[in-house]
This record gives structure tokens, C-alpha cells and sequence, in this order.
């Protein structure tokens, strides 16, 4: 699904309607060019191009980047700063030709995606820069803007094409230049002011100017920011801000996504492609701490040891979705959340096949005694015995738990030659040879190695104790991979000591630290012939790239276009790409007559229907309706006060 509308897919009628809600005034809009039209500074990309390879190349490089931050921040004034990054350059015609190809792919995220404002103010944008129309035009002209509408410095050259200086006759050529231009250009007009530079601001505070708004998308100069009207961090912040065509409904940098426990950088390098405002944890938070984090939070992505309570979720003002970037789902409070309208994810299979791989790889070992041994080894005792080592071909596993995991490792294991048996609390149906037993008990009498699968659900704490053990045959190894507090640790310590079981592996804790810096405190350490891992059975890189791309891809799609497939509480969509129409997407109650309520205000305002769906589950009802644009806000209003509307949101 592409993530922004292009230009082509804003019909004729919505261009219509964005014209009748234009503001009488007539505005222009003075843009800069370098570190905002695009993401670099052309001078300073130049010198790169020009001096590759050159041995002083590192130093000059920088040397002109501090200029032309000098020269922006206002620390030395703008002539200064030029005439002596024109003294470092050594650029030919080549060079300029290739910084434009350079520059034609720089262009910043967020005007790239908004053509569809250059294209309807055409006359109205002037990009006016202290750089230099050789490789602005070019550039500037891809968006559409018009040439004669670009104010800029010229190189001059000598017969050989070498750059030699600026034709010191443009004002823009000396201190002052951008205000003496806009000066000179006689405006009748409202004129909003949009760069990252402090000669920006100058035509602002010349008196110039009327709104002067610091752009942040590519750099932030504090001494800058703080003199702006309004601070945009991109173009479709500053579209919103004025009511203007734009390919977002609401700008995504002011949407913040809080990643925490270190989920893959895939997810966070897929929000920030789509110029969200990102904060990335590497750690877990705490319930205290993300009482206050989330705030403000629209959407949060977690792996198993965030507890997403009810306390965190009534601190949560703005959010809108959660991701669980794992499969268990039980630290979320997600009858709270379909209560509140948030849609949560998770990644139902991506880490599935490294759980299975960890767990025959600890039934092989537990059945040979490595652990022992290998503590052994390190303490400089040899001692080989056959005594009490087995293969696995031929004995019986029991899986308690049957489901996307308990099935992958029933046809891993028996292609290993092991015999499988389960139980599942749903009726499930036997892959491969497996055998469906009718309670964990006949699975415990049965079996030479135990291993749950069992997902987090409340009913499942201290699911195994002292009972379930003595129901085991003697010597049986034992594998958590599931969650710690479905096991009673004195219960499984006293089964170890005893030598009911003869090893275990155990990967997930009751109590587990919230960060690689915290420290792990558990009664099973220092047994004999256990293998204890950090929670780490869906850790593998692939496990991770594949989430990383999984969770943000189903996140995205609820966000830009209502689609709730996959999600884990709310009725599931899969809506289709909204095209020359606006999405309205209601979730309310799900109580008698909700229905007839939304539809008599569509009546009532007579709005023009293009497409209309609609999932209900036992407690909240998900209705999308696409409609024609020419809607009143009142409508929208009516819509939001339906007192069962639980959460409200418009997509264009
Ligand atoms: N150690 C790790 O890093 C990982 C741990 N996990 C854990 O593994 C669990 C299972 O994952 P999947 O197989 O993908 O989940 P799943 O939802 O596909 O399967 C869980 C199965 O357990 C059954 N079940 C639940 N309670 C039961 C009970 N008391 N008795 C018998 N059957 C019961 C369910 O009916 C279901 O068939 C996850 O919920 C998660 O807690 C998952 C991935 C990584
Ligand atoms: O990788 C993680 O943080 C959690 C893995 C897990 O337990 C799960 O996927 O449910």
C-alpha cells in the first residue's frame, strides 16, 4: 500500500473542495531551499563532489560545513560565510551536474510527498535562497515550481568552467540579501516564511514577513526555533497548520511512536520513513515511568516485559494502537484497550520456528547431561560416561499446548525420531503421527520429556506445581518456554533436587529483569542439569527483522487506511485503498441501535456514500464509511457525540 497519496490520486473533486475552503487572503509562501526544499546544503555537497579523492578532502569538507552552519545560525554574517566557502570550493560544471543528479534524490521526505501543493499554488511558491540557481532550478522544477518564481545566487566561471565566485551584482550575493529581495518583489500579499536558517527568520523580523515557521525535518537550529511563529518539523505540519492541500489528513510528525525493548531497527526506520515522530527505549519501562511516557503517545510498540495496565492505559490521552512486537499478548490489559478504542497487534508466527529450533536444541542437550558436563569441563574435570545419556530417537514428547509452536516442534521432533503426544485445552487436530491425549495428566504419565506451549492467559498462573510433577514419570527432563508464572519455581526446584526430573530448561521467569543492566535472581540457579536462557527462545535475528517488518506493516495500515487485519481485539477489516473520497472510522459500543443513530445523521446532512463496512465483536462495534467530500464539519460533530462513540478518527 503506498503510504502517501501522489498527485494523480487527487481527483478533481477533492481538488475542488480544497479551493472552495481556501482563506480569502492571498498568501505566498517564501520557501529555502538548502537543509529544507532539500535535505542538504547544496554548497556543502558541492565541495564533497569536487574534492572525492582529493588528500585535504576530509578537512575542506568540514571546513565549509562549519561556514555554512556559522552563517546559518547567524554567528557570522551570510557574505562572510559565503566568500569563504567559494575560496575553499574547487568545482567545475561536471560537479554541478552531478550534485543536481545528487540533490533530485535529497529532496526532503515531506515535500516530496506534497506535489500536490506546489501544484496548486504554483504561483504563490517562491523559493528564495543564498544558494545558488545552477543546481536550484533543476531541482526546484521536479515539484513544479516555476523558475521565474526562484530568487538565488550565480557562480560565475572562468573560460575552463571552473567556479571562480558569486556575480557579486545579485543581492542575494551580499549581508541582508534575502530581505533586500523580498523587498524588491513588492508582495501584496499574506507572506508566510518556511526555512531552517536565521536569514529566514530576518525577513520576519524585517517586517516582511508574517509568519515565519522553522523547519525542522532535516536540522534544528535552537537559535532559530526559537524565533519562529511555529516550529513544523515537516512541510505537511506546515500545510495543516494552514489549511491547505496536503497528501496527510494530519501530519504524521506530530503522531509519536514510543518503541521500547529494543525492537528491531526495521520497525523504527518504518515510521520514520513516514515522518512520524519516533522515541526508541532500548530497555523495558516500568508502570510509574510510562504512566508519564505515555502521554501523548499515539501509538507504542513493546515485546513481552511492558506491562501495558489499566493505570498506564488511563495516562494514555492519545494512543491509538499498541504493537506487541512478540506472540503473548497477556502484559497488555486488552479488555481495557477495546474499551478505549485501541486496536492491538502482535506477530503471531514470526518468532515461532526459533522457539522450536531452541527447544530441540535443550531436549538433546538435557537428554545427555551437557550442562553438567560442560560445568564440569570448565572446572577441569573429565569424566566420560555413557551413564544416564540417551538419544531422543524413540522417546515420547509431551506438549502441553497445541498450538502454533506445540505443532511446529511435533514435526520438527518426530523427523528426529521422537513420538509426540499433546494436550490442548481446544480440540486440536493431530499433525503428522501426533497423539491427542485427553488431559495433561495422561500426557505426564506418558511421556519421557515435557514442554509447554501454553500461551499467558490469567487461568494458566502456577498452572504447574507439586501435583503435576509427582504426575510425571521419574527421570523426566522439562522445558518453560512459554511464561514463567504458568510454573511454581519451589515446586520445579524441589522436582530437580529430587530427581523427579532430571533436567530442565527454562527460558521464561516469573520475575524477569526489565533490562540487560538489571540483575536476574532465581531458586533455580546452580541446580544440577539445568539450562537457564534470558527469554530468549524468539530471539534470532530472523525472528526479529521478520516482527520488525511484521508488527509496524499491520500498525500502518490501521493508521493510514482503517484496516484492523490481524489485530488481536478489535473486529478485523481489510479495507481497500482509499481513493477521491475521505474514510470516516467510528468505534462505539456495540449496543442495540447504534447503528440506526449513525446512519440517521448520515441521512440528516444527506451524505453521499461511496462504500460502507462494518465488524462487530461481543463488545465494540468497527464501522468505516468512505463518503464524498462535500460534508459539513457539523456532520462530523454529530458523528463524534453519538454517545456510544468511543473513538473518532477522519483519513484523507
Ligand atoms: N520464550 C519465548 O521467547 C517465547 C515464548 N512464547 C510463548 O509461547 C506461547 C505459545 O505460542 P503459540 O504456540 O504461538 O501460541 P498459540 O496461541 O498458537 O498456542 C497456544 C495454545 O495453548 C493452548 N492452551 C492455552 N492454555 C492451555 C491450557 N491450560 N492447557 C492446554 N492448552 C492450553 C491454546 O488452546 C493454544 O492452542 C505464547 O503465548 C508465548 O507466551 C512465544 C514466543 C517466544
Ligand atoms: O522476544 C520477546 O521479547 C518476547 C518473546 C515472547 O515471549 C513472545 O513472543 O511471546
Amino acid at each position: 500500500m503506498p503510504a502517501f497519496k501522489t498527485k494523480s490520486q487527487f481527483k478533481t473533486s477533492e481538488k475542488n473542495f480544497l479551493k472552495v475552503t481556501e482563506t480569502a487572503q492571498k498568501r505566498k509562501f517564501i520557501i529555502d531551499f538548502d537543509s529544507t526544499f532539500t535535505q542538504v546544503e547544496g554548497l556543502d555537497e558541492l565541495a564533497r563532489i569536487a574534492l572525492k579523492g582529493a588528500p585535504n578532502q576530509t578537512e575542506t569538507v568540514k571546513a565549509i560545513k562549519d561556514l555554512t552552519d556559522q552563517g546559518m545560525s547567524g554567528e557570522i554574517s551570510f557574505s562572510e560565510a559565503l566568500s569563504k566557502r567559494l575560496a575553499l570550493l574547487s568545482a567545475n560544471k561536471t560537479h554541478i551536474e552531478e550534485l543536481i543528479s545528487f540533490l533530485k534524490g535529497k529532496i526532503s521526505k515531506s515535500f516530496a510527498r506534497n506535489e500536490v501543493f506546489f501544484e496548486h499554488y504554483a504561483d504563490d511558491v517562491i523559493i528564495l535562497s543564498s544558494g545558488f540557481k545552477d543546481f536550484i532550478v533543476p531541482v526546484a522544477k521536479e515539484l513544479g515550481v516555476k523558475e521565474e518564481n526562484i530568487y538565488a545566487n550565480t557562480f560565475e566561471f572562468d573560460n575552463d568552467g571552473n567556479i571562480t565566485g558569486a556575480d557579486q551584482s545579485n543581492p542575494l550575493a551580499g549581508n541582508g540579501g534575502k530581505i533586500k529581495l523580498v523587498e524588491s518583489l513588492n508582495l501584496d500579499a499574506e507572506i508566510h516564511v518556511i526555512g531552517d536558517g536565521f536569514t529566514d527568520y530576518e525577513i520576519k523580523a524585517s517586517g516582511l514577513g508574517h509568519f515565519f515557521y522553522a523547519f525542522t525535518e532535516n536540522v534544528a537550529r535552537p537559535g532559530v526555533m526559537e524565533k519562529a511563529d511555529h516550529v513544523v518539523k515537516s512541510l505537511d505540519e506546515f500545510l495543516w497548520l494552514n489549511h491547505l492541500p496536503r497528501s496527510q489528513s494530519y501530519p504524521k510528525s506530530r503522531i509519536k511512536v514510543l518503541l521500547l525493548e529494543n525492537v528491531h531497527q526495521a520497525a523504527v526506520k518504518a515510521f520514520e520513513d513516514e515522518g512520524f515522530d519516533v522515541e526508541f527505549h532500548k530497555g523495558a519501562i516500568g508502570e510509574a515511568d510510562l504512566c508519564e511516557m505515555i502521554k501523548g503517545v499515539s501509538i507504542i510498540g513493546i515485546r513481552s516485559k511492558t506491562n501495558i495496565t489499566p493505570k498506564v492505559l488511563e495516562n494514555a490521552d492519545k494512543l491509538i494502537a499498541v504493537g506487541a512486537f512478540c506472540i503473548g499478548t497477556n502484559q497488555i490489559d486488552l479488555e481495557g484497550c477495546t474499551e478505549r478504542g485501541i486496536a492491538v497487534f502482535n506477530a503471531p508466527y514470526s518468532n515461532t520456528r526459533s522457539v522450536v529450533e531452541l527447544a530441540i536444541g535443550e531436549i538433546i542437550m538435557l537428554i545427555r547431561k551437557i550442562p553438567s558436563n560442560s560445568e564440569r569441563m570448565h572446572k577441569g574435570i573429565w569424566n566420560k560416561s555413557a551413564k544416564n545419556a540417551y538419544e531422543i530417537r524413540g522417546k515420547k514428547l509431551g506438549l502441553i499446548g497445541y498450538g502454533h509452536i506445540g505443532m511446529q516442534l511435533s514435526v520438527v521432533a518426530e523427523a528426529l525420531g521422537m513420538e509426540v503426544y499433546f494436550y490442548d485445552a481446544v480440540d486440536r487436530m493431530p499433525i503428522g503421527n501426533a497423539i491427542k491425549c485427553k488431559s495433561m495428566e495422561e500426557v505426564f504419565n506418558t511421556v519421557d520429556v515435557v514442554s509447554l506451549h501454553i500461551d499467558g492467559r490469567p487461568e494458566n498462573k502456577k498452572l504447574i506445581g507439586k501435583k503435576e510433577f509427582d504426575q510425571m514419570k521419574d527421570g523426566v527432563i522439562f522445558l518453560n518456554l512459554a511464561r514463567g508464572f504458568v510454573v511454581e519455581i519451589p515446586a520445579l526446584v524441589d522436582a530437580l533436587k529430587s530427581g523427579k526430573l532430571a533436567g530442565a530448561g527454562v527460558d521464561v521467569f516469573p520475575k524477569e529483569p526489565r533490562t540487560n543492566d538489571d540483575p536476574f535472581e532465581s531458586e533455580l540457579m546452580g541446580l544440577e542439569n539445568v539450562i537457564l536462557s534470558p527469554h530468549v527462545g524468539g530471539s534470532t535475528e530472523e525472528a526479529q527483522e521478520m516482527i520488525g517488518h511484521y508488527v509496524p506493516e499491520r500498525l500502518l495500515e490501521y493508521i493510514n487506511n482503517g484496516s484492523t487485519t490481524g489485530s488481536v481485539n478489535l473486529p478485523e477489516v481489510q479495507l481497500p485503498l482509499l481513493t477521491d473520497s475521505h474514510r470516516l472510522l467510528h468505534i462505539h459500543k456495540n449496543v442495540p441501535g447504534i447503528m440506526a443513530k449513525i446512519n440517521t445523521i448520515f441521512a440528516k446532512h444527506n451524505i453521499n456514500v461511496r462504500g460502507q463496512y462494518l465488524k462487530t465483536n461481543e463488545t465494540v462495534g468497527y464501522v468505516i464509511v468512505d463518503v464524498a467530500i462535500s460534508y459539513t464539519p457539523e456532520f462530523l460533530e454529530e458523528l463524534r457525540e453519538i454517545p456510544e462513540t468511543i473513538k473518532f478518527r477522519k483519513l484523507f
